[in-house]
This record gives C-alpha cells, structure tokens and sequence, in this order.
C-alpha cells in the first residue's frame, strides 16, 4: 500500500563558523507497509523518525527518491489526485495541546476536515461531530468545551476524531502516547487497535517505547542517522533485532514490572505502576 524508494532527505540548518551545516535526516530509504498493518518505526532522537512520517503525508518532499501511496507520488499528482491523498493520510502528534486551537470549541476542531475536504450541511456536521465523539470514548458535551478543559490523554482523543473524521486509509502517529502516562497510553492504544479493525486502517507508528511497540505493531524498522540499519517482520523477532542501534534502544527501556520484582523491591515500590 505503501511503498519508500530510495528516499532521501536533507535540511538545511544554520551557519558554522561561516559554514553552512546541512543535516541528512533521511538517507536512502526502502520500505513497504501494507494494508492494514501497523508498521513501527523506532531509533533515538533525531534519527529520522518524523521527518520519514512528514515525507509519507506530503509534509516534506523528497531531495531523491518516492513515496508511493497505492502506487500514486503525491509530488507528481495533479490537483485533483493530491486532494484525495491528503484526505487518505493524516497524522496525529504528540503534543494534543499544540495540535489544538485553544480558541476554538472541540466541536469546531474536529470538524475543521470535513469543512475543507466535504461540502456537509451543519446538521450533518453536528450530527458526525457526535459520532465521533462518541467513537473515541467522549461524550457529546466535549464538543462545546475548549481544549484546556481537557486532559492529554482526552484531548489526544480528540486529535484522534479529527484524524479520523474524513475517512483516512493511513494514519502517521507521532509520538502520540509519549506525553501521557502509562495506564492512558495503555487506553489510547487501546482505542487505536479498534479503530485499526472497524476502519480497516494502516498505521506508521513513529515510537521510543519498543513495549508499546511489541505491544501494537506488526513489523518495526530500526533507524539510526537516516538510515534503516534493522528490521523485524514479526512481533515475536522484535527481540532479536541485532544492530548496535537496536541493541541500544533495547536496553534502554525499563522492564515491565512484575508483582514478585515489587515484593523483592519494595524499597522502590514508589516506582513501580501496578
Ligand atoms: N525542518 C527542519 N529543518 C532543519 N533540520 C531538521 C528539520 N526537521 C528535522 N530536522 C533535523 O533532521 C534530523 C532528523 O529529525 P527527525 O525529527 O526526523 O528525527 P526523529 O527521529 O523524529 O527525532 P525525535 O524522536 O527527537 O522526534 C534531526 O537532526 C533534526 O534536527
């Protein structure tokens, strides 16, 4: 469904010393996603994660290479075809605060797709609005707060709604349970495989946590300085990734904490999450 082919990409950044340092972000990379799936891609910060995410949307153009959505180069498409792709792929961030316009009701925010992208009378907004809401576990008097009213794990809910709200085929997540903590990232993701099912939709899924991802996806990519350096088809080969990259990021994660450790423990009980 999804096809990375020999993409790469280059920022330019500031002078040094006179000399102007440019970054490659992205270098020669080769992927397939298919339909359906969620394909998780990991590496330490700024190894090239998001920037390979921005590039799947449109976000970012290539310097060499193709992004291909079912066989279409959103950079080559006429008006038309770029439309439909965008509607297709959408991403969800991080941060939920920042994703939001303070100003505007939740109700607006999520209709503010539709509004581009369909030509839906008020009712017929009004009435998806509450769909929405409802599908990702919100009740219909969200729609008419703002977003400080809400806690990250409800408002990432809500950058979910819109996300979801135009019928996408590809969702980018970003990051999207890195600021939350452990039982709501737990619920999003939750949230996120049923929707995966009933929508039938295709995840990039850009992470730190190799739990989450053992947890959610189905193949992973290893990416160290732009380059894809590892690669599992399965969950269950997660473990044996080998790539000094891979290797870093495995023992960088946290166990996952057993009742017997707390017993063992107890002087760090405060540590733990049951
Ligand atoms: N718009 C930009 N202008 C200049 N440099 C950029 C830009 N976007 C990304 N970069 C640089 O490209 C490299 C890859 O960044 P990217 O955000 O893709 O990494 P990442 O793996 O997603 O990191 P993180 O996990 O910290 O978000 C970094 O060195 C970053 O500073």
């Amino acid at each position: 469904m999804i096809e990375f082919v020999n993409v790469s990409k280059q920022f330019r950044e500031g002078k040094w010393r006179g000399r102007k340092n440019n970054v490659q972000a992205v270098r020669n990379v080769s992927l397939q996603i298919k339909q359906g799936t969620c394909f998780a891609l990991v590496g330490e910060s700024g190894s090239g994660k998001s920037t390979l995410g921005k590039l799947l949307i449109g976000l970012e153009k290539p310097d060499q290479g193709r992004v291909l959505f079912q066989g279409c180069n959103l950079h080559e498409a006429g008006r038309e075809e770029r439309q439909r792709l965008r509607r297709d792929m959408q991403i969800v961030f991080q941060d939920p605060y920042s994703a939001v316009n303070p100003r505007m009701k939740i109700r607006d925010v999520i209709a503010e797709p539709m509004r581009v992208h369909f030509q839906y009378s008020a009712a017929e907004i009004n009435e998806k609005v509450k769909q929405l809401l409802e599908a990702v576990g919100l009740d219909e008097k969200a729609g008419e707060q703002y977003s400080h009213q809400f806690s990250g794990g409800q408002l990432q809910r809500i950058t979910i709604a819109r996300a979801i709200s135009i019928g996408p085929k590809v969702i980018v997540l970003d990051e999207v349970i890195n600021s939350l903590d452990v039982l709501v990232q737990i619920s999003i993701l939750k949230l996120l495989k049923r929707l995966q099912q009933e929508l039938n939709l295709t995840y990039l899924f850009i992470s730190h946590d190799l739990h989450a991802v053992k947890w959610f996806a189905d193949e992973v990519a290893v990416l160290d300085k732009g380059e894809v350096v590892d690669f599992a088809h399965h969950v269950k080969d997660f473990d044996q990734l080998t790539h000094p990259a891979s290797r870093r990021l495995i023992e960088a994660q946290l166990p996952i904490v057993t009742q017997q450790a707390k017993e063992e423990y107890p002087v760090k009980k405060g540590l733990y999450v049951s």
